[in-house]
């Protein structure tokens, strides 16, 4: 089944040379909520302006809704509202106004029940007849998202939602994106807050140096990511394990004085009630215990590094 987005082998060469996409494959899934993850520079910003055909490919093709980008721009733009990262409104304008605007500059015809909904849907019907000076930053945020989505679009970009906003206000931007996603809005979101991609996100792409490193569900990930690591502090260092342990997953530190024991916490039986008996038996005495989750942060980071050592071989 094609995805609502179909990229195939797109690159971008800007003037100048500088590669910013090399040969990007996604296939985003009408009602998901993919979010793009990658460091500063990765191409996230080029790769959405390219799918919103703001930015023009050197190679490959983008379909939204079977239309291509390029060849067929105004039946694919129309697909598409883009929200992005830095708020651009007109101080004394009204709210339902710049909303009723941004739907006219798509040639949708004036439809004030329309733009009433789209408010509605982002709790801005008490200020609908307020001018944008009047707004926290929290609600421009979502005037931004009101305005993108004006037309009606099948999918929303949002570049960098909650970059530099407080906590509350990036918890409140997660609930907009989640009930945007019951209406069926496809999401696609840049960020570079991972918990924030943790927190709603159903797929997570990995960009990073204008290639895409992994496109995985959450759960998935997550899983996977169900890894705990147990170090066990000895009180007397040993020069090797026991014979009676070899068997029990345990690794010794490299000087002795330490045990590390992997596990997954979601699996019926960690092994660690056996694991402290027969350690008991073996008359290992343990000092202190502490353990430690692999995170999505490290899975990333891990990730981009491995990619930035394969560069630089
Ligand atoms: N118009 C341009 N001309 C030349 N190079 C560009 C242009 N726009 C972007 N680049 C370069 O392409 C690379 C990717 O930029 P892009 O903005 O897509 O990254 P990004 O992942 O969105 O980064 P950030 O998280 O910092 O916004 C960067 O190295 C950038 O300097």
């Amino acid at each position: 089944m094609s995805g609502i987005v179909e990229v195939d082998g797109l690159a971008k060469r800007y003037d100048g040379g500088f590669e910013a996409l090399k040969g990007v494959d996604l296939s985003i899934r009408e009602g998901e909520i993919l979010a793009l993850l990658g460091p500063n520079g990765a191409g996230k910003t080029t790769l959405i302006s390219t799918i919103c055909g703001i930015t023009v490919p050197t190679d490959g093709a983008v379909r939204v809704g079977g239309h291509d980008v390029v060849r067929d721009f105004r039946a694919a733009r129309r697909m598409i509202g883009l929200v992005p990262q830095e708020i651009n409104l007109e101080p004394f304008e009204k709210v339902r106004d710049t909303v009723a605007f941004s739907r006219g500059l798509f040639g949708a015809p004036r439809d004030d029940a329309k733009v009433a909904a789209v408010l509605e849907a982002l709790s801005l019907t008490d200020k609908a007849g307020s001018q944008i000076k009047e707004l926290s930053g929290g609600m421009k945020r979502r005037v931004l998202i009101a305005k993108a989505l004006s037309h009606d679009p099948k999918v929303l970009f949002l570049d960098e939602p909650t970059a530099g906003v407080d906590v509350e206000l990036r918890r409140g931007m997660w609930e907009v994106v989640a009930e945007l996603k019951r209406r069926g809005v496809t999401i696609i979101l840049t960020t570079h807050y991972i918990e924030e991609a943790e927190a709603i996100a159903d797929r997570i792409a990995v960009i990073s140096k204008g290639r895409i490193l992994l496109v995985e569900e959450k759960d998935a990930l997550m899983a996977r990511m169900g890894r705990k690591e147990m170090v066990l502090e000895l009180s007397e260092p040993l020069d090797a394990l026991p014979p009676a342990l070899r068997a029990s997953g345990l690794a010794l530190g490299a000087d002795g004085s330490s045990l590390r024991y992997v596990y997954d916490v979601h699996a019926e039986r960690t092994g660690i009630t056996r694991l402290l008996s027969d350690l008991q038996a073996a008359g290992i005495r343990v000092r202190d215990v502490t353990t430690r989750q692999s995170s999505l942060e490290e899975i990333f980071t891990g990730l981009v590094d491995h990619d930035a050592r394969e560069a630089a071989e």
